[in-house]
């Protein structure tokens, strides 16, 4: 019989078993070992049990592990109105750290996202991925920029997080009713806004046509991440529009809340449709080499970040 994918790769350790009985599926597996081994042997190119995987492939929540499925329960109970209120006031009045892009997607580097069924990778080696996958497609250099960038906002998590489920995983509006094409829909059920006298009803605290710039959605790393590049970058108002919405999948790919949406919205979301799939579909390419890649990016970075080390 072939060997499978992970008898191929797999060191003698895991091979005979002791290390594996704690990969939770084989996707994990797959992941961690193919990173090592590339890390370890300084292979860079297409292997032979690369897992292209095809599109629908992505986002199956169905099936997914229970890491992904306890996470979403815990974030869709804690997510309220009163806790954004205390998030955005925290992040307003509390000192956190000073250091540059490049540090902070070092310091990403320990962070397993624990909502993501798609990717055991670490952070830093999706925000290379996106950025390179832009870079292919000869894609503008504000873009590419965006790409490695995108999910820096999880450095929220060193910085006060209560866990994770304040920092990664989709977001949705918070103080109207929770739609249902967010995923797990069920899982509000817990959330003491869902059946709120006001935060529970289709427009809540909201106008019609109010603009999502009115619209507070759930805390984490892309209103995080907004906040900090607004201020502190040249980069267009497509680029913020890609930061701060990418996880609103809900809206960008459900087509829910349209009803807050203002003319300039409407341009924003084609800006961020055509960012998601850079983000979504590159976490199965291959692994990209840091070092080799570093110069070019830290030149990217020093055109659109005038001083070099931010306020995060
Ligand atoms: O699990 C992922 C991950 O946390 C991403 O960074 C976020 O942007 C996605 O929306 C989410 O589904
Ligand atoms: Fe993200
Ligand atoms: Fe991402």
């Amino acid at each position: 019989m072939a060997p499978s994918a992970i008898e191929l790769v797999a060191p003698l350790e895991y091979r005979n078993g002791l290390a594996l009985e704690n990969l939770s599926d084989d996707i994990d597996a797959v992941n961690v070992l193919k990173a090592r081994m590339q890390r370890e042997s300084g292979m860079l190119d297409k292997s032979d049990f690369d897992s292209e995987k095809d599109k629908s492939k992505f986002r199956q929540y169905e099936d997914a592990c229970d890491r992904v499925k306890n996470f979403y329960r815990e974030q869709h109970e804690k997510q309220t109105v009163a806790y954004n209120l205390k998030a955005r006031n925290d992040f307003k009045f509390k000192a956190r750290a000073r250091m540059s892009i490049w540090q902070a997607m070092e310091k990403l580097n320990t962070l397993i996202d624990e909502s993501d069924p798609d990717t055991s990778l670490s952070q830093i080696e999706h925000l290379l991925q996106s950025a390179e996958a832009i870079r292919r497609d000869g894609k503008p250099r504000w873009m590419q920029l965006t790409g490695l960038i995108h999910d820096l906002g999880k450095l929220l998590f060193f910085y006060g997080a209560e866990g994770q489920w304040d920092v990664v995983g989709d977001t949705f509006p918070v103080g109207c009713a929770f739609d249902q094409r967010i995923i797990y829909p069920d899982t509000f059920n817990g959330n003491p806004d869902n059946d709120h006298p006001i935060y529970g009803t289709k427009y809540g605290i909201y106008a019609p046509a109010c603009g999502l710039d009115n619209i507070m959605l759930s805390w984490g790393h892309d209103e995080y991440l907004y906040h900090v590049v607004k201020d502190q970058s040249t980069l267009p108002p497509e680029a913020l529009a890609m930061i701060r919405y990418h996880s609103f999948y809900p809206w960008h790919n459900g087509g829910a809340y349209m009803e807050f949406m203002n003319e300039h919205d409407w341009k924003m979301l084609e800006a961020v449709k055509a960012f998601n799939p850079y983000d979504l579909y590159s976490k199965s390419d291959d692994i990209p080499s840091i070092e080799l890649l570093k110069p070019y990016y830290l030149e990217l970075i020093d055109e659109f970040f005038p001083k070099k080390i931010l306020d995060w």
